[in-house]
């Protein structure tokens, strides 16, 4: 079922593969396979940006990943982000990769066997990062498990894990092995308040240890995504963890939606964002490039995107709510992970439909050269905004309108 670049993907009897678009695991390749190299080059100077006044760069990635890739079939992109050279400042490059990924067995089979499966799915994936010599890697929301929210059906809290649980471990070795940074989003149980469920972010260092963690603030109420009958809203605030490689922050999924939320990792500090998501087309696909890279910009950091791949099919259907009929799927989440630059430059998407891996090169002094050029700190206007919101918070906000009184005054 894999494309190879520029050739549409078939899947059974000669038909497109299941979430490709028309063929083409993603809109790039669909541009690049139809349009002719000029016209190519300018469709992507347009949709992808300028990286340092050039059209961003890829670059070559050991033998080694390139093998796994094939013999596991996933996709595996890697792009260069420059910064300006400085007279005072080394370059500070660090490599970064995003992983996502289907589910591996279907969600009936036993619960161990599923998250077994899912490891057993990652690991290589991993393997191909360390040997990319990627220093923070990412995973996607809830990675351990299928996206059972939409189903309310209690079972499911039984993939929770306490912070340094089965998964934690399991990827505290391969941090120490890799001398890598990895963002582990799960399902977590709080053992010391009550069992408490959230949904969580590991921050794991490369020397292996817990560096700490995130959850999750903004609980989505939408469509299939009835996350609020499992967890709460996090009560983490907006930490920036300072790794062996950069001051990184995790903005969970529905998070991206709330500008504020992107806002206050970067107040803490913040170089690089990770958006771990689980997300469908349906749903979200329009907002998707533009909100992970709009944050780029207005925030002067790196965004990292992921988004899960495949249709999960759930034992018992269920409805959203919406008077439409009963369904056991929440449709297809469509991978698309990417990488959003702070001079609004961002990276082609991996494939909308097979497991991925996308490796960056960044160079971080492009933030503050980011900043210097277009001062959006400096201009934000904080004050004026944050005696708007304490006014809004009192019972007795009034918005300010101001009516013309001749509306009502016209035949
Ligand atoms: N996982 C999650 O928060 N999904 C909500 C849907 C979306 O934000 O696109």
């Amino acid at each position: 079922m894999a494309s190879s670049n520029g050739k549409p993907a078939q899947g059974e009897e000669g038909k497109a593969a299941e979430g490709s678009i028309g063929g083409y695991e993603s809109l790039h390749r669909l541009l690049e396979a139809n349009l002719s190299p000029e016209l190519f080059q300018e469709a992507s100077r347009l949709l992808l940006g300028l990286n340092c006044a050039r059209p961003l760069e890829t670059i070559s990635l050991p033998e080694a990943t390139t093998t796994i890739a094939e013999t596991h079939n996933f996709d595996v992109q890697a792009f260069c982000f420059s910064a300006d050279k400085e007279f005072l400042r080394q370059p500070r490059v660090v490599r970064v990769g995003l992983i996502q990924n289907s589910i591996a067995v279907p969600t009936t089979c036993h619960f161990a066997d599923q998250k077994k499966a899912i490891m057993d799915k990652i690991k290589p994936i991993i393997d191909a990062a360390g040997a990319s010599g990627v220093n923070i890697l990412c995973l996607q929301e809830a990675w351990t498990m299928p996206f059972a929210f939409c189903t309310r059906e209690k079972r499911w809290c039984e993939f929770a894990e306490p912070v340094d649980g089965e998964s934690t471990q399991f990827l505290q070795e391969l941090a120490q092995k890799y001398n890598m940074v990895i963002v582990s989003p799960i399902l977590e149980r709080d053992v010391n308040h009550g069992e408490t469920i959230w949904n969580t972010a590991v921050v794991i260092g490369n020397s292996g240890n817990i560096i700490g963690i995130h959850r999750k603030n903004h609980i989505p109420r939408v469509g299939d995504f009835n996350e609020s009958t499992y967890y709460m809203e996090g009560n983490t605030g907006h930490p920036v963890f300072e790794t062996a490689y950069g001051k990184i922050g995790v903005n969970i999924c529905y998070g991206r939606h709330h500008p504020l939320n992107w806002l206050a990792f970067g107040l803490n500090g913040a170089e690089i964002v990770f958006n771990p998501s689980a997300t469908v087309g349906e749903l979200s696909e329009p907002m998707w490039p533009i909100e992970a890279r709009n944050a780029a910009i207005a925030n002067s950091y790196f965004v990292g995107s992921i988004n899960r791949v495949g249709t999960e099919v759930f034992p018992n259907p269920f409805t959203s709510g919406d008077g439409k009929p009963q369904h056991a799927d929440f449709g297809h989440f469509y991978g698309s992970s990417h990488f959003s630059a702070p001079d609004a430059s961002c990276t082609p998407s991996l494939s909308r439909y097979r497991d991925g891996l996308i490796i960056s090169d960044m160079d971080l002094n492009l933030c503050r050269q980011l900043k210097d050029k277009w001062a959006f700190r400096m201009t934000a206007r904080y004050d004026m905004y944050a005696s708007l919101l304490s006014e809004y918070l009192k019972p007795g906000f009034k918005p300010q309108v101001i009516v013309d009184p001749l509306i009502n005054k016209r035949a």
